[in-house]
């Protein structure tokens, strides 16, 4: 396993929120985790990621116990994190957004440009737009920036919080159709959480928070496949 959590949980201040959670991503696997409004999945990502501590449990990254290491020494690992509200620059050039991704594990320039080429074939409408400020992007164009900045580090996983929030239905099935190919073409692991049951199209696996803690999980055809799943946990 690239990623795995045992019995991990966490919270804000005094409050707890995970309770136990077990989860696993296998190196260039695509995962979703799925759960209604407060399941506990942000607060999943955020304590992977080391933005919240680990209140007891592990968190084990390419055969590494991160304990109490920070969200840059785990960012350095290979682990990419693009959080709610996406964290783009918006005064900042979409070029200027995209290098910051590199900076985070000091990858030189030469190959750093080379990945750039790459990426903004598969994401070709912020090819355009790259001396433009990051500001004026569309939503779904920003959301493929903060994907594309989180993959110049040369992450070995990625996750990206909610990724189709307020995009329109076709915009959805486009970004999921270059995550998918983005992984058939780097090898890249995704940890995908979503609200939108068009991410079980692109998913190998999926898992359901209820409560801080795995409701269920299972490959992700079979989890589409049970309509109450879908109706109780997805739009
Ligand atoms: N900064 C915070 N301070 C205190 N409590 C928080 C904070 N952020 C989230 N919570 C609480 O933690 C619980 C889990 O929230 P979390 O954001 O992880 O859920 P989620 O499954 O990602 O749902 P959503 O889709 O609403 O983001 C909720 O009860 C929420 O109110």
């Amino acid at each position: 396993m690239l990623l795995s959590t045992r019995d991990l949980t966490s919270g804000y201040g005094r409050v707890p929120v995970l309770r136990g959670v077990d989860l696993d991503v296998a190196e260039g696997e695509i995962v979703a985790l799925l759960g209604v409004n407060g399941a506990g999945k942000t607060t999943t990502l955020r304590t992977v990621s080391g933005v919240l501590p680990t209140w007891s449990g592990t968190v084990t990254f390419d055969g590494v116990t991160l304990g109490a290491r920070t969200p840059e020494a785990r960012a350095r690992l290979g682990l990419g994190h693009v959080p709610e509200g996406r964290g783009i620059l918006s005064s900042l050039t979409v070029r200027q957004n995209l290098r910051l991704g590199a900076t985070a594990r000091g990858r030189g320039a030469r190959d750093v440009a080379q990945d750039e080429e790459r990426l903004l074939d598969v994401f070709g409408a912020l090819r355009d737009k790259l001396a433009a400020p990051a500001g004026s992007l569309s939503g779904g164009q920003q959301q493929m920036l903060a994907v594309a900045r989180a993959l110049l580090g040369r992450p070995r996983l990625v996750m990206v919080d909610e990724m189709s929030f307020g995009l329109a239905p076709i915009l959805v099935t486009q970004l999921l159709g270059l995550v998918a190919r983005l992984r058939e073409e780097s090898g890249t692991a995704f940890l995908l959480v979503e609200q939108n049951s068009a991410v079980l199209d692109i998913a190998d696996r999926a898992y359901v928070l209820a409560g801080g803690a795995v409701h269920t999980s299972g490959p992700a055809r079979e989890l589409a496949g049970s309509e109450n799943l879908v109706r109780a946990y997805l739009g």
